[in-house]
């Protein structure tokens, strides 16, 4: 089919006016957010540890990356705090690239990395001193954003770091990671293996911290710091699965949803998963959460319990958890044909 000269030059105009629109599409994304993430791919050798990730986190907001160990998450910290380069696409954290700004982003922002990354021998004042010295600035300049933080350190400020509980660890790191008054903060699982009651805290600073417009992403294998967080990412095997409110990514879970219990809870979980109404069986502390195929009500699953001779039965409708959709949504992953 013959091409006129005309229609080319219509066709490279419109080509042209797409370039324009998405050229004003990511300066507008690069203006309005506080951390957009673009496409990003990594692989370490054969393992594929990021795979076309893109997102955006807004400012001031808290923003929870969840996903099981071996998601990727360190990965995408690491490239985000200008410590890994990635093999494709491109980001920027406070409208700075990750790559070209790397030396002016890295005094945008604080990292908390998921191993304890402070000096051991160092007591918790100098640890403090020294990253202030760092970023050229003082404890006393910034004190504002730390005091809440500091003042439970404050009885141990000549106590070597390496001697602190682990929830004491945690907090000094904090305070090191604000010390020059980053406007993103990136917190890599601060919690992992700190006790329950040091993650309530932990969690309580955070909020405190985004009240005064600080910009958080931080990752957690956790499932109930989810609900803590203004959005949240779920990550596995380096995709993102879904990205919204924790509300929001509740709703998801359309199917019903029963709380089972019974005498027997390991025969309970094996039946259960043969049984003909069921769509998954998952143990959810001391019960059995599962979600049934559409229609499927309390009786027909009693009937068959009993016929199975199970015992001391408990079978109650529940409301889905973010935990219920996560699952839900993993085990769509896994079931999806891999494309390559
Ligand atoms: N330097 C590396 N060399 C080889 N493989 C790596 C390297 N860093 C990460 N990986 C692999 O990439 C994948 C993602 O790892 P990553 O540390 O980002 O996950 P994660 O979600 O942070 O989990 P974890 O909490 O276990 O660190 C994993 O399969 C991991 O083994």
């Amino acid at each position: 089919m013959a091409v006129s000269s005309k229609q080319i030059g219509v066709s490279n105009q419109l080509a042209l006016f797409y370039c324009l629109l998405r050229t004003a599409h990511c300066k507008l994304l690069t203006i309005m957010s506080a951390i957009v993430i673009e496409n990003i791919a990594k692989a370490f050798g054969p393992t594929q540890a990021l795979q076309d990730v893109s997102f955006t986190v807004n400012p001031g907001e808290l923003f929870g990356l969840i996903g099981p160990d071996g998601a990727g998450k360190t990965t995408l910290f690491k490239i985000l705090v200008t410590l890994l380069l990635a093999d494709k696409g491109q980001a920027t954290v406070s409208g700075l690239n990750v790559v070209g700004d790397y030396k002016q982003l890295r005094h945008h922002i604080g990292y908390m990395p998921g191993r304890f990354s402070l000096y051991q021998d160092l007591s918790v004042q100098e640890n403090l001193n020294f990253f202030a010295t760092v970023f050229g600035t003082t404890i006393e300049a910034n004190y504002f954003l730390i005091k809440d933080i500091y003042e439970q350190l404050a009885p141990f400020k000549d106590r070597r770091a390496g001697q602190l509980s682990g929830g004491m660890k945690q907090k000094l790191a904090l305070c090191c990671a604000l010390i020059h008054k980053p406007e993103v903060l990136f917190l890599d699982e601060p919690t992992t293996g700190v006790d329950a009651v040091s993650r309530k805290e932990f969690w309580e600073m955070l909020r405190r911290l985004k009240e005064q417009g600080l910009t958080i992403l931080v990752s957690t294998p956790y499932m109930d710091e989810a609900d803590l967080c203004d959005r949240v990412g779920f990550i596995q095997n380096g995709q993102i699965l879904a990205i919204d409110t924790p509300e929001e990514i509740t709703k998801r879970f359309t199917k019903p949803l029963y709380g089972v219990r019974a005498a027997e809870t390991y025969r309970l979980i094996q039946d259960l998963r043969q049984a003909p109404f069921t769509d998954s069986c998952y143990a959810f502390g001391e019960s059995l959460h599962l979600a049934t195929h559409n229609g499927t009500d309390k009786r027909q699953i009693e009937q068959y319990l009993l016929d199975k001779q199970h015992q001391e039965l408990e079978i109650e409708r529940i409301a889905p958890g973010i935990e219920d959709t996560f699952m839900a949504l993993m085990n769509q992953q896994t079931n999806e044909p891999v494309n390559h």
